[in-house]
């Protein structure tokens, strides 16, 4: 369903992501964790055809991120990182317009605003115009912006940013019940979300990913058995490369 194969992005001389590849099928949810700077945005522009790799390819669906970017993204839901959207315009507006882009109209657009507005738990912050929103619920106007045209391929960059610990339980239960019809990736800082909805998590420092396998693995990379230790041991000491199934 997507595919991450080798790719490289420099900045001057900086080496952003530095031969990455994976592949994600669909019903997997991908935690994609990495201390700050590690290149998990980067990666994830390339993904979502935002940004050009200066080698390697991303293929959603079998189309190519660059080549075949309008097929690419019609199969792509991307919230990226900050949730920019328009200020003046209501969540409502706004998941609307995007559908339109999208080639939505009539009945269907309008069932599939409210369906997404509804599922990203806007309720009356629907129709207050997005620039004097809580960061949480910008988070969720753009989260529904995302979802809204049914993607088969979900990026996820930082999704309960800014979130309470309720807002944050929501949107995981809507990952979760996402999941099964669909290819999603979350980054995240938070790494008590891998367990709780991911089926599998990467892990990438200095642009190099050091470790791809399922939670359960990742946990078992030290003796302290969590995440946070193998995250550390992974990310802080020289690097070493851990592949797991
Ligand atoms: N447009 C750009 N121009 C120059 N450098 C950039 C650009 N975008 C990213 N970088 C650099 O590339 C590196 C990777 O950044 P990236 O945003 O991908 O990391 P990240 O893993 O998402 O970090 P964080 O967890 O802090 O969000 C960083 O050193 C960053 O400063």
């Amino acid at each position: 369903m997507l595919v991450a194969d080798h790719l490289v992005k420099e900045f001057g001389g900086l080496r952003a992501v530095d031969d990455v590849s994976f592949t994600l099928e669909r019903g997997e949810v991908l935690g994609f964790l990495g201390p700050n700077g590690a290149g998990k945005t980067t990666t994830m522009r390339m993904l979502a055809g935002c940004l050009e790799p200066d080698s390697g390819c991303a293929r959603i669906a079998g189309h190519d991120c660059v080549q075949d970017r309008i097929e690419a993204q019609s199969r792509l839901g991307y919230l990226p990182e900050g949730a920019p959207a328009y200020p003046a315009m209501t969540p409502r507006a706004f998941v609307a317009f995007g559908l339109q882009v999208r080639g939505f109209s009539g009945d269907a657009l309008k069932r599939a605003t409210e369906l997404a507005l509804d599922r990203a738990r806007l309720g009356a912050a629907a129709s207050q115009p997005i620039g004097t929103l809580s960061k949480g619920y910008k988070r969720r106007a753009a989260l529904a912006a995302a979802i809204a045209h049914d993607p088969a391929v979900l990026i996820l960059d930082e999704p309960t940013d800014g979130l309470d610990p309720n807002q944050k339980d929501g949107v995981r239960e809507l990952i979760r019940e996402m999941a099964p019809e669909k290819a999603i990736i979350i980054s995240t800082h938070i790494l008590d979300e891998v367990p709780a909805v991911c089926s599998r998590a990467i892990i990438i420092a200095e642009g190099r990913l050091l470790f791809d396998g399922t939670p359960h693995a990742l946990e078992a990379v030290t003796s302290d058995a969590t995440i946070e230790a193998a995250f550390r041991h992974l990310t802080a000491g020289p690097r070493a490369t851990v592949e797991a199934a």
